[in-house]
């Protein structure tokens, strides 16, 4: 019954060619089953608890590397979707033991590797190279001299071929030897055949134990925002960057405007910020946010709106320019139209639910959101968990980030393999990789204020800068700060956020304490390396101060 996966190519070709229910071949099949009401359907019941398969190495080789015998397949996990969630998943099912398939309706490695993370962080690391590279003053005070080079080439040749394909081919091969990888859109019950275009499943003879849902999010483009791909575009045309702009107006200055305006101003375009909210970089701490603002446009020419709406935006058409009408947030008005060579529309993502049949099991999206308990079991209408069904990642939209997703299907597997886990999601970082970068964790001020007042505790703040950090100076990169809110009256550390050089890596520290539940009065006695840029959070860690008589969790002589 068991067998071992196929790859993507493998299966398309099976598929192709099949005409009985071969093992190991995926035929084209209507996939119709409502995983959750499956005796109303005449179906097999549930086993429950899930069956521990035998260790998918033994089973696979007892199989022969796929020659299972005939009959159907009995999963114990079957995972909609193959992006970064899905494929965490997966890997963790298997090394549960149990016998996972994965169904995806287009490309293994989902947004984060074709149209996100992979690709916008090789467009930032040869983008970040040619500005280094064209900062004069940076330049000569290495002592070193720039000659031009043929760099957007090499660079559209890695962003658009190498990096994903990499990275695809990657995923692929971890997942192919033990996951059964299927191709085709999954829909439930009630469904029609073709509705979703060409499916292609196994012989399902019985079903699976449990499903997770880890479909994608979509770029959200608000009403009046016409979108022609060439001259007003979202992250996802922005990837295939075919010519860079003179003048580009970027909508939103969340995560994917932040990073993409590095890019842009790097290649020399003039960027125009146009953001709803009152402050430029709503998302991040003030203080930070400041900084950034100051840092990032310095060099570069970058202005900004605030406060103002883009209602309605005309691509550029009959020699005409892009048109951006703005509307005052406040005041309800229009402001004024600003005309520019291109527009990018970085204005949130929205879930990409529909068409699961999710109505079916009597679950009521939330702006197309799976709603979710901690546990990412889904919740139906009537606020009762569904048996068996849960989602993670960008579909469920608690945290859209590639590790939360993945660390939510690591969470979910945890569970149904017989342990309980609940995911602290104040304890998975964020970073947002301009240069220089910044990244958080945790609480913010006013979050950490409003937590104390509502249970009656103190927060304090400390701040370091990377002025005077050694390693960050050598790399004439002093600019940037480190600020964190933690519980004198414990040391508990609520909320880490860093603005330098390399903050990315450096927020692990904080991530991890907070994680593992490690106090400042600890952690402050941990030795960093000289001279290195983790001396930053080292000073931060040492500027704060725990109340006196705070036990330490480690070494502390007990009172008896
Ligand atoms: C430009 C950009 C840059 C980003 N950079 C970062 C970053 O640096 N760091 C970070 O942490 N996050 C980043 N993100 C966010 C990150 O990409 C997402 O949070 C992450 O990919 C979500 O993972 P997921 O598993 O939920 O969905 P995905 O990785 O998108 O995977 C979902 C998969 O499900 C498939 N699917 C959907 N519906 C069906 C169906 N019905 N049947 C079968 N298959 C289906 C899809 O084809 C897709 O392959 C970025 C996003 C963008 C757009
Ligand atoms: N490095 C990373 O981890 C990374 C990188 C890219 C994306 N992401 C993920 O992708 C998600 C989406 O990113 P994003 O930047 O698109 O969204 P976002 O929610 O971070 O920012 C969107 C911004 O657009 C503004 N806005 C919305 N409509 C507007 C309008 N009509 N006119 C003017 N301003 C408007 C909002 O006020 C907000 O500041 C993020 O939640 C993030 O988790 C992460």
């Amino acid at each position: 019954m068991y067998s071992t996966a196929i790859s993507l190519s493998a299966a398309a070709t099976a598929a192709a060619a099949v005409g009985g229910a071969r093992p190991g071949a995926i035929r084209p099949a209507e996939l119709r089953f409502c995983g959750l009401r499956r005796e109303a359907l005449g179906l097999r019941s549930l086993r429950a608890p899930p069956r521990a398969a035998a260790t998918p190495r033994k089973a696979a080789a007892a199989t022969g590397n796929g020659a299972a015998g005939s009959g159907g397949f009995d999963y114990d996990l079957v995972i909609i979707g193959a992006g970064v969630g899905g494929h965490g998943a997966a890997l963790h099912a298997v090394e549960k033991g149990l016998k996972t398939a994965i169904i995806e309706g287009d490309v293994v490695g989902g947004t984060c590797v074709n149209r996100g993370c992979v690709p916008s962080k090789a467009l930032l690391a040869v983008s970040g190279r040619m500005r280094e590279l064209q900062d004069e003053h940076h330049m000569k005070s290495l002592g070193l001299r720039f000659q031009q080079l043929d760099m957007i080439g090499r660079l559209l040749q890695i962003m658009q071929i190498i990096w994903p394909l990499k990275f695809v081919a990657t995923l692929t091969n971890s997942m192919k030897l033990w996951v059964w990888i299927l191709t085709g859109f999954w829909h439930h019950c009630g469904k029609t055949k073709g509705e979703y275009g060409k499916v292609g499943f196994p012989d399902m003879k019985s079903l699976p134990e449990i499903f997770i849902i880890a479909t994608r999010s979509v770029p959200f483009v608000p009403n009046g925002i016409e979108i022609d791909g060439k001259t007003v575009f979202t992250s996802d045309h922005a990837l295939k960057l075919e010519s860079v702009p003179d003048w580009i107006a970027i909508v939103g200055s969340g995560y994917i405007g932040l990073e993409f305006s590095d890019v842009y101003t790097a290649l020399g375009s003039e960027v125009t910020f146009v953001e709803a909210l009152d402050q430029l970089m709503p998302g991040f701490v003030p203080e930070i946010a400041k900084l950034a603002q100051r840092i990032f446009s310095i060099p570069c020419k970058i202005d900004y709106h605030t406060g103002v709406f883009a209602s309605k935006i005309t691509p550029a058409k009959d020699g005409k320019p892009v048109l951006i009408e703005l509307i005052d947030v406040r005041q309800r008005n229009p402001k004024e139209t600003t005309e520019v060579d291109a527009a990018f529309i970085a204005t949130g993502r929205a879930p990409f639910t529909k068409g699961l049949g999710l109505e079916n099991v009597n679950v009521v999206t939330q702006r197309g959101f799976v709603p979710v308990d901690e546990r990412m079991q889904v919740m139906d209408a009537d606020g009762n968990a569904v048996p068996n069904l849960y989602c993670i990642g960008d579909a469920n939209g608690k945290l859209m980030l590639a590790h939360a997703a993945s660390a939510q299907g690591i969470s979910v597997v945890e569970r149904i393999s017989g342990k309980d886990n609940i995911l602290n999601h104040l304890s998975i970082p964020a970073a947002c990789f301009t240069h220089p970068e910044i990244s958080m964790v945790g609480l913010t001020e006013p979050q950490a204020r409003e937590k104390a007042d509502k249970e009656g505790f103190e927060i304090s703040v400390v701040k370091t800068s990377f002025k005077a950090n050694t390693k960050a100076l050598a790399e004439n990169e002093g600019d940037g700060l480190a600020k964190m809110i933690y519980r004198p009256d414990t040391g508990e550390i609520l909320g880490v956020h860093i603005l330098g050089l390399h903050a990315a890596d450096l927020i692990h520290e904080a991530s991890n304490a907070i994680a593992l539940g490690t106090r400042v009065q600890d952690i402050k006695f941990a030795v960093h390396a000289h001279p290195t840029l983790s001396e930053v959070l080292d000073e931060l860690f040492k500027a704060a101060k725990v109340n006196a008589g705070v036990p330490h969790s480690v070494n502390e002589p007990v009172a008896a």
